[in-house]
């Protein structure tokens, strides 16, 4: 099963809005084939694995099947794994967790145990359910798993009192940052940091076969149909909290969406901008944006995992990570817990929750 698990791990920016799945196929002499979920609308990873031992004049007969998420039993873009597995006359099966898609949890134990084969199920499951949170988040929360990420000097800086800030961390943090931002289904940022940044928000330092959409949050509706983050690779949604149809008709022309979700005080009502993007397959948001913003998410108390790069600079006088508060005392500051800390290139990264928050 870690086997499996390492094997999930390197699909996790294959695929969104599917999970990331890995399965080890032990054979009864000892064989092992194992696989991955590949790209999005391909093969799930028990159909990439039988289909490697097909190819190799093998069958699964008889053979321990362990598999980090319930197989599906259902047709989505590709037919029921569970079925393949029956057909195959596997013995066993043991999954890590069971599928948290509420419309099909359970199918697919439920399909292998009538057809007599033995399944387990648990085994690891903690690990396997961290590697699909955004999905586990987006099936059982109805929103993504947001993480905001921030690059700042020691002193906790983001940009000059100008606004300028690029760049604060090395390429190393900058190229990790892209590898984050290439597993998310979405990148969201503000409309201060359009402005002020004009940046693109794509995956570049790595290699991915998809790019995540973009989105912004407009309180002002000003995205200048010039900017960098408008035109294709992938799609771009703008958020604001009404309708213009002049401002509508412009953003359609260079390929974006208007949404309007009007919220209190006239701003996007940022909960429904979740349960929005869910609709729209987002199971993990990357939030990429300035002071404000940053602040709006955190006295909402929506973010879910803080990613963090500290560059050993000061900056002093400048922007904050995030703008909220004043506090009425120490008591009421947001606690949180470091899941990691890791050198990269000469930078830090810090990984941070709120304690209990992967627990939905
Ligand atoms: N180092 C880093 O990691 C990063 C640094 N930056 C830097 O940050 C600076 C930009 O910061 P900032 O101006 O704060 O930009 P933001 O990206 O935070 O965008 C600010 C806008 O977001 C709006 N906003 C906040 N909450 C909501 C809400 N609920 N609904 C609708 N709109 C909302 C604000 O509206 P209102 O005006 O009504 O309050 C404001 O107009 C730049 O200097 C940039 O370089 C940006 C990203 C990352
Ligand atoms: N300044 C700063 C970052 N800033 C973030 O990167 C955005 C630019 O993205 P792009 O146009 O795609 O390159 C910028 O608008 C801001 O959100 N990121 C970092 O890793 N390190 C840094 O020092």
């Amino acid at each position: 099963m870690r086997e499996a698990l390492s094997l999930a791990t390197q699909a996790q920016w294959l695929c969104p809005p599917n999970p990331a799945v890995g399965c080890v196929i032990v054979l009864p002499d000892g064989g092992v084939i194992s696989a991955h979920t590949q790209a999005t609308g391909q093969a799930h990873a028990e159909a990439q694995a039988l289909r490697m031992l097909a190819a190799q004049g093998q069958s699964a007969r008889g053979a321990t099947v362990y598999v980090t998420l319930e197989p599906c039993s259902h047709h989505g873009r590709t037919p029921p794994c569970a079925d393949a597995l029956v057909r195959e006359g596997v013995a066993r099966v043991v999954v890590a967790v069971e599928d948290p898609n509420p419309l099909v949890a359970g199918q697919g134990i439920e399909r292998l145990r009538a057809a007599g084969i033995q399944v387990d199920v648990g085994l690891l499951a903690d690990e396997a359910r961290e590697i699909n949170l955004g999905f586990f988040s987006r099936m059982q929360r109805g929103q993504p798993w947001v993480r905001l990420k921030v690059a700042a000097s020691l002193d906790g800086r983001t940009a000059l009192d100008d606004g300028r800030s690029q760049w604060i961390t090395s390429p190393a943090a900058r190229a990790d940052g892209h590898a984050w931002r290439a597993r998310a289904g979405a990148v969201l940022t503000g409309i201060g940091t359009v402005l002020d940044d004009n940046p693109r928000l794509d995956v570049r330092e790595v290699d991915t076969p998809r790019q995540p959409l973009r989105v912004i949050v407009d309180s002002r509706l000003e995205t200048p149909p010039s900017a960098r983050i408008l035109p294709p690779p992938g799609d771009v949604l703008v958020y604001h909290a009404e309708d213009h149809p002049a401002r509508r008709a412009a953003l359609e022309a260079v390929g974006a969406e208007l949404v309007c979700l009007p919220g209190a005080g006239g701003k996007v009502d940022l909960g429904a901008m979740l349960a929005d993007l869910a609709r729209r397959g987002v199971n993990e948001l990357h939030v990429e944006a300035g002071h404000k913003l940053n602040g709006s998410f955190v006295r909402e108390d929506r973010v879910d995992e803080y990613l963090i790069y500290l560059a050993p600079k000061l900056i002093g006088q400048g922007r904050e990570m995030m703008r909220f508060g004043p506090l009425d005392g120490l008591d009421d500051a947001p606690a949180l817990e470091f899941l990691d800390v890791q050198r990269v290139g000469p930078d830090l990264r810090l990984r941070a929750r709120p304690p209990g928050r992967d627990r939905f």
